[in-house]
């Protein structure tokens, strides 16, 4: 049995509410005892850019991103995603799958419009937003899947580093820091994070060049750690990936996550004024202004 509806992701608990709500609709029905066990709640953001499915027998939420037509990531969008977040903390999820409602593409990145023609305030927003969602995501108390459906460049590609274990559908799409390719350079976060998840070396040869891998090229230099023909396929290893951990006592699992990632939250944590200063300097400079304005004149061409 699936129940829909649509909820308001704000500051109320959305796990509760589901399981209020998977209560009342149990009760409602006549021999409740036959229910399949496993109920499924769905929610949506209030601006429906974020789909939440919560799996009541397993604690397991998955969250799809769905800001049309590319789920490029803007101040608003951010902001969402870290109140998901933030709700499924509140609630105690049991695990995370972070994946696409949209065709073709997991996350476009950074929304390019935040970039150019931005002031200094509006960029400010933007990536203060930026740097306390991905803090947020990086440092989740529940294990993380990214089940990337589709292109994940730039940020795309940073968010799905951040979630502990990738399952990514083939053949088609590609993940990867392409900022060099775009005469940008990446904040030294997204660094951090691609030497974690590549090592220096295929870290260096992959961000020097921009490079967008594949997804055999991204298992090839583990940068995705599986690669499936469907996302029922993707669906059914996620889920198998995250229920090792139902047996894993939730602290010293989180407490041994955060440990080995605490160098590179750390270093942002520390560093966030620099690096938004590092932002605008680049950003915000007529050579890079110039080069943005190309690029999206060049998508749009399309
Ligand atoms: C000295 C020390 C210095 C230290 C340095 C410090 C700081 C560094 C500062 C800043 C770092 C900035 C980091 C940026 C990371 C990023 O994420 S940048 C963005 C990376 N993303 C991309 O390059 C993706 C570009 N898009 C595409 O390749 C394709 O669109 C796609 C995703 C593969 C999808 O292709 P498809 O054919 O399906 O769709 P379209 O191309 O037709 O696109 C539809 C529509 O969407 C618009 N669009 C696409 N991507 C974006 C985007 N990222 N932002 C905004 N808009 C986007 C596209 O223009 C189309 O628009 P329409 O024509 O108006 O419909």
């Amino acid at each position: 049995m699936i129940i829909s509806f649509h909820y308001n992701i704000g500051n109320q608990g959305i796990f509760h509410n589901s399981i209020m709500f998977v209560k009342k609709a149990l009760f409602a029905v006549p021999n409740s005892k036959s229910l399949p066990i496993g109920l499924v709640a769905r929610f949506s953001s209030a601006t429906g850019d974020i789909g939440v499915t919560v799996n009541d027998k397993t604690g397991v939420a998955t969250v799809k991103l769905q800001r049309a037509p590319v789920n490029s990531l803007n101040t608003g969008f951010l902001k969402n995603i870290e109140s998901t977040l933030d709700s499924l903390e509140k609630e105690k999820a049991r695990g995370l799958i972070l994946t696409s409602g949209l065709p073709k593409i997991f996350t476009a990145g950074l929304d390019i419009l935040e970039l150019y023609n931005c002031t200094t305030e509006s960029l400010t927003t933007f990536w203060t937003q930026l740097q306390s969602t991905w803090l947020k995501l990086h440092a989740t108390s529940f294990p993380s899947v990214a089940l990337i459906n589709g292109h994940a460049p730039g940020a795309g590609c940073q968010l799905a580093m951040s979630c502990e274990y990738r399952i990514m559908l083939g053949p088609k799409y590609t993940i990867g820091l392409n900022e060099t390719k775009m005469g940008i350079i990446a904040p030294f976060w997204f660094v951090d994070t691609m030497i974690d998840t590549l090592g220096p070396r295929q870290a260096e040869l992959a961000l020097t060049s921009g490079k967008l891998f594949t997804s055999s090229e991204a298992l090839k230099v583990g940068l995705i750690d599986e690669e499936v023909g469907s996302e029922e396929e993707g669906v059914a290893k996620a889920e198998a990936f995250l229920s090792q951990y139902a047996t894993i006592p939730g602290t010293a699992r989180k407490l041994t996550k955060l440990m080995i990632r605490e160098k590179t939250i750390s270093n942002l944590v520390k560093n966030k004024d620099k690096d938004l200063k590092n932002v605008i300097d680049l950003i915000t400079s007529a050579q890079v202004q110039k080069g943005l304005g190309l690029y999206l004149q060049s998508l749009k061409k399309k």
